[in-house]
């Protein structure tokens, strides 16, 4: 293997070295699959037609990553997990029943290394706390809280901040979860029965903290990591392995008749990259780890990674059954519509799943999309360099509208962002407090002033062929955006549908300037009064149409203009895309008092957090 890998679904990597007998390897026929192979879903596209097709109640699933827990999630973790949670509540608009799964990858040598050592920390705190006390030494005692204990606790931290950034998931998998090792051994068993199981030896350079193989040629002098500056130990053993090899064939068509299996398309080259150099097969268990789910024919061995987290994914679809089956699965919602994955997973979710898939007989999912990272002085945030933001801290301060909203708006999806909280207070200010706040309070305030918080006219009233340029602008802007933005949420280009619902704010702020209403409505003339009242309206509708295509992303925020404007109930019952066409205001309507739906954020700094496994299971 020839990229340096990180570790887990989320990163539990592995570099595996040829086994000895791979080498002699022959494809051999493969058995036809119980179900075809998925194709990309085959509804038209919203751009090819006037109005977006409704998803017309169609199951779709939506995952995240499943993260390591080898330490507490950061802002690299949340990333993903709120651009799932905004095309989730996106499909829910269109009509889709949606599944969006999330959940935790807690097995592996280093999981329960993590864990030991938390446990000593803990320990040795503790004891220090009471010698301190006690005015006595400290002593050594055997009790350590277990790993399980551990996944537990980081487990939990995973689920609590997903509350706190409003993520609206069905399930969330835990791959400790005894349903989840009766699905991966019967994944396992399936595969086996295809004869794509094979055990065989090898000998390499072993790296504890990587939990991978490594190739001499990438480590330091004395054979040391350059990651963990530690030196590789050799090591020599008996594993199964995946006949990956033989898919070669099979996923190179598999790849040309699905261009958009991948994506983005520079996602895809890396991809077809992969495959043309020539697939070789991987290790899929380990010997020297007993915190893993047991292999189903050999019990010395325990599964590793690939046939353990990725499989998650179906589990979680399973959960709710009592002796989960992978005959139920049909009926399951999978295969998934996309799996959001950041681009270091992207071989295991590219070529190693739909191999495996396709091996066990199951339909392969439609979209993997990889994104990019978020950087910190141009270097990947992440756990083991220790440059993480915790979002926690940044929901706490700023909202998680703030946190949503900047991270899916600033950063492109498919590249790498690097955060910078100035930046950060800027954007989101500019767009949710100025632009679209701004906009709501100064109009109903006007209102208020004027009209004594009554709606003059019905938007819907407000036809085109009496409006001025102006007018007819901002109406264009927000019917244009009811096709594109859903086109831009489909194709996961938050920043894109972001851009086309906050222009709608920047023509109606230009609208308003204008006209000067604040000036018209102490006109003695009719018309220049009429002219006032047709502003307010047509604005205070522009907000409701952004508020609602913006929902997805800031559901909260959402949320207060559509009870600012009187309209609570249609949130609680749960907005569609039809909320996005024009004219929902009506005559009559009164408003209360208004207040601010997006006070402006005040720079805080954060501070970096160490994001430790100790601060993991200490806290
Ligand atoms: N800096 C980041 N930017 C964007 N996404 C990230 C970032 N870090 C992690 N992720 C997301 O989390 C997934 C799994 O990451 P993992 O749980 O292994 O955390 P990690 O912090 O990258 O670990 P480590 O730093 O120890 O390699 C990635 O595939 C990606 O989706």
């Amino acid at each position: 293997m020839d990229i340096a890998f990180a570790p887990c679904l989320s990163l539990r990597l592995l570099r595996t070295p040829r086994p000895v007998h791979a080498l002699f390897l022959r494809p051999s026929p493969l058995p036809p699959l119980t179900r075809p192979l998925n194709t990309p879903p085959t509804r038209a596209s919203p751009r090819a037609c006037a109005h977006p097709p409704a998803l017309n109640n169609q199951k779709l699933v939506v995952t995240t990553p499943l993260f390591y827990v080898n330490a507490a999630p950061h802002m690299g973790s949340a990333y993903p997990t709120i651009a799932a949670d905004a095309l989730a509540r996106f499909y829910q608009m269109a009509h889709a029943r949606v599944t969006l799964v999330t959940g935790t990858d807690e097995h592996g040598e280093k999981i329960a290394a993590a864990a030991a050592k938390a446990a000593k920390a803990a320990k040795a705190a503790s004891d220090r706390a009471n010698a301190a006390a006690e005015n006595r030494a400290p002593y050594q005692s055997s009790h350590h809280p277990s790993t399980q204990a551990f996944c537990d606790s980081v487990a939990e931290q995973f689920q609590q901040l997903w509350a706190k950034l409003n993520i609206r998931h069905q399930r969330f998998i835990r791959t400790t979860s005894p349903h989840h090792h009766a699905v991966v051994r019967q994944f396992m068993e399936r595969v086996w029965q295809n004869g794509d199981i094979y055990k065989s030896e090898y000998e390499g350079l072993y790296c504890t903290g990587c939990e991978e193989y490594k190739d001499l040629k990438e480590l330091l002098p004395r054979n040391l990591c350059p990651t963990h500056q530690k030196p590789c130990l050799s090591r020599k053993e008996d594993n199964y392995f995946f006949a990956l090899s033989k898919y070669q064939e099979r996923l190179e068509a598999f790849l040309d008749d699905n261009p958009n299996f991948v994506q983005p398309s520079e996602r895809r080259n890396e991809v077809l990259g992969w495959v043309k150099s020539g697939l070789r097969d991987f290790s899929v268990s380990r010997a020297n780890n007993d915190w893993g789910i047991l292999v189903p024919r050999d019990e010395s061995q325990t599964i590793y990674v690939w046939f353990d987290a990725l499989v998650g994914y179906l589990s979680a679809l399973l959960q709710h059954s009592h002796q989960p089956s992978l005959e139920q699965l049909a009926d399951s919602g999978w295969p998934a519509d996309v799996h959001i994955i950041g681009k270091d997973i992207l071989r295991f979710h590219a070529v190693y799943w739909p191999a495996m898939l396709m091996s066990a007989g199951l339909p392969l999912p439609r979209r993997v999309i990889g994104h990019g990272f978020i950087t910190k002085d141009g270097m990947k945030m992440g756990k083991s360099l220790g440059n993480t933001l915790d979002p926690c801290q940044l929901v706490d301060t700023y909202g998680a509208d703030a946190v949503r909203y900047y991270f899916l708006k600033a950063v492109d999806f498919g590249k790498d962002g690097d955060f910078s909280e100035q930046r950060f207070v800027d954007v989101v200010n500019a767009d949710l407090a100025n632009s679209l706040g701004n906009l709501l309070n100064r109009s109903l305030n006007l209102l208020k002033k004027n009209c004594a918080s009554t709606l003059p006219i019905s938007s819907a009233e407000l036809g085109l062929s009496d409006a001025d340029d102006d007018e007819k602008t901002l109406r264009e802007a927000a019917d244009r955006a009811y096709q594109k933005a859903y086109a831009q949420y489909e194709a996961l280009d938050f920043n894109a549908a972001c851009h086309s619902l906050i222009s709608i704010c920047f023509e109606a702020n230009a609208y308003i300037d204008r006209i000067a209403p604040w000036t018209k409505f102490k006109s003695e003339h009719a018309e220049d009064v009429q002219m006032a009242r047709r502003c307010i309206v047509n604005v205070l509708e522009a907000s409701r149409v952004v508020a609602v295509g913006l929902s997805p992303v800031v559901p909260e925020v959402a949320q207060k203009i559509y009870e600012a404007l009187g309209l609570g109930d249609e949130v609680a019952n749960g907005l569609t895309w039809e909320h996005m066409k024009w004219g929902r205001l009506t005559a009559g309507m009164s408003f209360a008092k208004p207040k601010p739906v997006f006070p402006r954020l005040e720079l805080v700094s954060v501070t970096p957090a160490a994001a430790t496994a100790e601060a993991a299971v200490i806290s």
